[in-house]
């Protein structure tokens, strides 16, 4: 199996305190959906935010592709996170000035694509969602777990290598998790490695693997 993303070695700690993350390594395959789970506040969201190189560790490396991560300068690792990555975080953050389908579109801006061909595509991955919303809807008019899905959308319309998920299903009923289950799989199956943060039982058990922190 290829392996998409691989953490190794990271000590991460956000202060003087204590390590959140000590020597911690994993791997994640392109093909893959992997649960992270544990207790609250044991750092499943601030590991995302290391896989996904919106922090740095202290110590250790990020590799994507086989590619260490840490020592690229915070252009490329933007760079690299606007291509490659999708993120779903766990408040959705959608900007609350934009329509829904602007929040979607935000990470296709600078790929030169024809601004018609993104837009249908965002209409495809609402519809596949089931959000059932006027595209023009601002995210202040919008449910809780209608945010999670467009979020979800915003993440998978660059079709990325690695999607990183932070309780993806948390305000979902069982039919809409169904839907955003299945999407990730689908991701997965085109290649990328999926990374999913959650306490959802029934969602840890149709994850291919099941990671504790
Ligand atoms: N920016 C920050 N600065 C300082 N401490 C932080 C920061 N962000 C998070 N923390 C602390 O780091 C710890 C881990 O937080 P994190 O959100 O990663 O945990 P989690 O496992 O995702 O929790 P939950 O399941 O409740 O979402 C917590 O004690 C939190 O208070």
């Amino acid at each position: 199996m290829t392996v998409r993303l691989a953490a190794r070695d990271l000590t991460f700690r956000y202060d003087a305190s204590t390590a959140l993350l000590e020597h911690w390594s994993a791997e994640f395959h392109a093909g893959e959906v992997v649960a992270v789970t544990g207790p609250s506040g044991r750092g499943k969201s601030t590991l995302l935010y290391l896989l996904g190189l919106m922090l740095r560790p202290a110590s250790g490396q990020v590799l994507l592709d086989g590619h260490a991560m840490q020592a690229r300068r915070d252009h490329e690792r933007a760079a690299a996170r606007a291509t490659q990555f999708g993120f779903v975080f766990q408040d959705a953050a959608l900007d609350p000035s934009r329509t829904v389908l602007d929040n979607i579109l935000e990470t296709t801006l600078y790929r030169g694509e024809r601004r018609r061909d993104r837009v249908s595509r965002a209409e495809g991955l609402i519809e596949q969602m089931g959000v059932g919303l006027r595209r023009d809807a601002k995210p202040g008019q919008v449910s809780g777990g209608q945010a999670q899905r467009i979020a979800l959308c915003r993440a998978l319309i660059g079709n990325p290598r690695v999607l990183l998920a932070d309780e993806p299903t948390g305000n979902l009923d069982p039919a809409s998790s169904d839907v955003v289950v299945e999407a990730m799989h689908d991701q997965a199956s085109r290649g990328a490695a999926v990374v999913v943060v959650t306490h959802d039982p029934v969602l840890v058990a149709r994850c291919d693997r099941k990671l504790e922190l």
